[in-house]
């Protein structure tokens, strides 16, 4: 199911402020090895990641799902001066080349990456640490657990940031079952009636759920 009219998506990509070369060659090298570019957020999203981390101000953000490094060039470039963004993922292959780019950008200071499943780093955040920023694009069946985990760590006015929450639409899609199926329509369920958080979800691209913590 097209969430937006072909056209129209194209026209809202070419609209947003253009990629620099550090992300256009990202994306040109991620093309080539095997998953392709399906995984990586698109340069609108991107674009909108970075704008969001400023405008929190975040000095401490985390990213569940980092890949090859497109969102967190986004979100890293975003955060204050002197802020960190703590990447996780559990892929070292993929994350070689997140490392090449994040060096290339000037950002290798501000990213601390763990190579481990996201909730065991996350829980093992010390005590009292205050999250600014999160963004949430890994395994789909661990979104429910991410964001439990995420909101009592973030700070008032903090914003968790959602991808895929619309699956390409099949969260309206009665026959649509399997595990992340239920789980997206779980986490967005969840999120909705969360009342510590104030939430939209916006038809970009494959769904982008924006929850603040109130
Ligand atoms: C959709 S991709 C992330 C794309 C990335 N945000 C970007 O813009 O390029 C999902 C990533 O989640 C990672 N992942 C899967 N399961 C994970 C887990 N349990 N903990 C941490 N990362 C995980 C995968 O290795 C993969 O790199």
């Amino acid at each position: 199911m097209d969430i937006v009219n072909p056209a129209l998506d194209d026209y809202l990509l070419a609209h947003a402020t253009p990629a620099d070369d550090v992300l256009r060659d990202l994306v040109e090298e991620t093309h080539g090895l095997e998953p392709g570019t399906t995984m990586q957020v698109s340069h609108d999203e991107g674009e909108l990641l970075t704008m969001l981390t400023r405008l929190t101000r975040a000095e401490f953000a985390v990213e569940i799902g980092v890949f090859t490094g497109y969102s967190s060039i986004c979100i890293a470039r975003g955060l204050a001066e002197g802020g960190t963004l703590l990447a996780c993922d559990v892929s070292e292959e993929w994350t070689s080349v997140a490392r090449r780019y994040w060096e290339r950008a000037g950002l290798s200071e501000r990213v601390d990456l763990r190579i481990a499943p996201a909730l065991d780093t996350i829980r093992g955040l010390r005590p009292g640490a205050r999250i600014d920023f999160a963004f949430i694009d890994a395994d789909k069946t661990g979104y429910p657990a991410y964001y439990e985990e995420l909101v009592p760590r973030m700070r008032p006015g903090g914003l968790i940031v959602l991808d895929n929450v619309l699956r390409g639409g099949r969260v309206v899609d009665p026959a649509a079952q399997d595990d992340a199926d239920r789980a997206i329509r779980q986490v967005n369920d969840t999120i909705t009636a969360d009342s510590r958080v104030q939430s939209v979800m916006l038809p970009l691209r494959d769904g982008v759920t924006l929850a603040r913590k109130l």
